[in-house]
């Protein structure tokens, strides 16, 4: 299948969970996400969610994360270069929702990309090899792209793997693990 096809399909299948469903599916895939074997690692990067495209809730992860004393980074996105600045989240942190209804920090101690060891990654479909599809507007593999080489990178999907997205790019960094409700796939 190709990316602009199966970003239609996927956003269909999000937009039929109710609510109820988006809080469960999202408790079960932060309690997979416990076994994992990163909690050596200090500094996570955590994508906050956009409420009306009924992401995972990612408040569940924060939680654990803050119970380990973990170093939590989040984003502040700029659409006009596409790019993303990294600022860690504390409890003086200020958030605020963007137009794009993306809860940001407005300011505070800003992080670099190599300093961040995991980064768990949104998105709306991922195959078997663990290729991504997001928005399309590649924020995350600009992002990747300046990380360290061995970052961990762990997405999150309520839905299980495609079997294959045709039309990847140079530009698509994979996936070395993604967790979904029903279960955890390693690609490397
Ligand atoms: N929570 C979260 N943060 C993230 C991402 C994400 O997928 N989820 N991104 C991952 O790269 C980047 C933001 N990417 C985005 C790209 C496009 C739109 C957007 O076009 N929204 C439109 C149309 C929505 C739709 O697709 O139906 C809108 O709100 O009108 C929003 C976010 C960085 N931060
Ligand atoms: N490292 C990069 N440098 C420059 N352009 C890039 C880079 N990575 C991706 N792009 C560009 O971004 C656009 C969107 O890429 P793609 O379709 O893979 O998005 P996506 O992975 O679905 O989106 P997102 O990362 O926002 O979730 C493409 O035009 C791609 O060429």
């Amino acid at each position: 299948m190709l990316k602009k096809d199966i970003r239609i399909a996927y956003k269909k299948k999000r937009e039929q969970l109710s609510d109820a469903e988006i809080e469960e599916k999202s408790l079960t895939i932060a309690n997979q996400v416990l076994e994992l074997s990163i909690w050596d690692y200090s500094f996570f990067h955590l994508f906050l969610s956009i409420q009306h495209l009924k992401e995972i809730n990612t408040e569940f992860i924060l939680h654990i994360l803050s119970g380990k004393d973990k170093n939590i980074v989040v984003a502040k996105t700029d659409f006009s270069n596409l790019a993303m600045k990294h600022f860690l989240l504390t409890d003086s942190t200020p958030l605020k929702i963007n137009k794009y209804g993306i809860p940001e920090p407005t300011d505070g101690i800003e992080i670099s990309d190599q300093q961040i060891q995991v980064v768990f990654i949104p998105l709306l479909a991922f195959d078997e090899k663990g290729n991504r599809i997001g928005y399309g507007k590649g924020f995350y593999d600009r992002f990747l792209n300046e990380c360290k080489k061995d970052v961990v990178k762990i997405g999150l999907s309520f839905f299980e793997a495609i079997e294959h997205i045709e039309d990847t790019n140079a530009n698509d960094i994979p996936l070395d693990y993604c967790v979904t409700p029903e279960k955890v796939y390693q690609f490397s």
